[in-house]
């Protein structure tokens, strides 16, 4: 272990992210009635630019007026190359009731756009003398964004969670698809022309790299990492396949962007009883190695050792998180 020790990202559960629009008021009762652990208002991308003010008016209703219960709150500004972003926060932190606990800012593409962001709602909480302090997500979605991932990672206190953007990471990166996450048509690989056998494409997973890049960014600065949005919410197994990827890879949830998507990431990112009751035994097959002065040892046919009691504690500790 380095003597740095990284710090722990906060402790609560963030397995769904569902998102409306807040253009669709009929919308927030629903939002607010789902298993979702965390609720995005989105003030960018599904609203159009006429709607804008209006938008930010239904959520601040919304925000004051709703039984939000123990959801974690969200509103997604609009960029900070708009002309919208500064009242979004400005109305959001003077016209709520504090209810509110977290901004997301999207398409951070260098660390100073956090810098921002904080500065605006640390003058507003000062002036407001507000005991709560909002806490911040940003989405890494542009090419900028990947190549400054380490520095926006660690760019302010308030940071919570790192998410991937995959429509507009794909557009930024000029990548050959319309598709919003997931497998992607053209990103296969063929056996070599004289193999034997049928010369079926092999896809390859087109997200991994950055996926894998705001995991440790994550990981190093004590915030979630989060995966975007799966557009097509007609495929089921789809979506399910690439949260069960990144969750692999480590990251805690997914956002959903119809409600059919809640249940699905609930169940991808809460540890299954196998993993449980594994992770479980596994601790206790270490334990007693370490009373009979081993470090490694086997279960069930393959070693386990003193690392592996941190894999397993990573699952009893999400377990524990989430009362299973
Ligand atoms: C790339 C990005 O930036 S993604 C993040 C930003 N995008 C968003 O926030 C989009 C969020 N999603 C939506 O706006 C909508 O779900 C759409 C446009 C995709 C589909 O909307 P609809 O055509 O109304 O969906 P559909 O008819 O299948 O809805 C089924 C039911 O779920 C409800 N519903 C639809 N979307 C949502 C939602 N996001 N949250 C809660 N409930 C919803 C509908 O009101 C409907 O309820 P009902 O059965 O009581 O009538
Ligand atoms: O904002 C999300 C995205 O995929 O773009
Ligand atoms: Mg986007």
């Amino acid at each position: 272990m380095s003597f740095t020790i990284p710090p722990s990202p906060p402790a609560r559960p963030n397995r769904c992210q569902l998102f409306g629009p807040g253009s669709r008021p009929e919308l927030f009762e629903k939002l607010a009635s789902s298993e979702a652990d965390v609720i995005n208002i989105d003030l960018e991308d599904s609203v159009s630019p006429a709607d804008k003010a209006q938008a930010r008016a239904n959520t601040i209703k919304a925000i004051n007026e709703i039984a939000w219960g123990k959801k974690t709150l969200s509103v997604r500004i609009n960029g900070l190359d708009t002309e919208f972003w500064y009242k979004d926060v400005v109305d959001l932190m003077e016209q709520t009731n504090g209810r509110l606990d977290l901004i997301m800012i999207p398409k951070a593409g260098v660390a100073a756009d956090l810098y921002a962001v904080d500065a605006l709602v640390s003058s507003i909480e000062l002036a407001r003398k507000s005991e709560k302090r909002i806490g911040f997500e940003a989405i890494i979605e542009t090419a900028m964004g990947f190549a400054n991932v380490n520095a926006i990672a660690a760019a302010s206190k308030r940071l919570q969670s790192l998410h991937l953007g995959a429509a507009d990471f794909a557009a930024s990166m000029g990548m050959q698809t319309t598709g919003i996450g997931g497998t992607q048509e053209g990103y296969y690989a063929l056996p070599p022309k004289d193999a034997e056998g049928p010369r079926a494409p092999a896809y390859g997973d087109v997200w991994h790299s950055v996926v894998s890049a705001i995991v440790a960014a994550c990981r190093v600065n004590g915030v979630l990492p989060v995966e975007g949005p799966f557009g097509d919410f007609s495929d089921d197994d789809g979506f399910v396949a690439q949260a069960r990827r990144v969750a692999t890879m480590g990251m805690v949830g997914k956002w959903a962007i119809h409600p059919k998507q809640v249940a699905l990431a609930n169940s991808v990112f809460t540890p299954s009883e196998k993993q449980v009751t594994e992770a479980r035994e596994i601790l206790n097959a270490m334990e007693e190695a370490t009373r009979t002065g081993q470090g490694a040892t086997t279960y069930k046919g393959r070693l386990i050792d003193i690392a592996s009691i941190k894999q397993a504690e990573v699952i009893v500790k999400q377990a524990e998180m989430m009362g299973v």
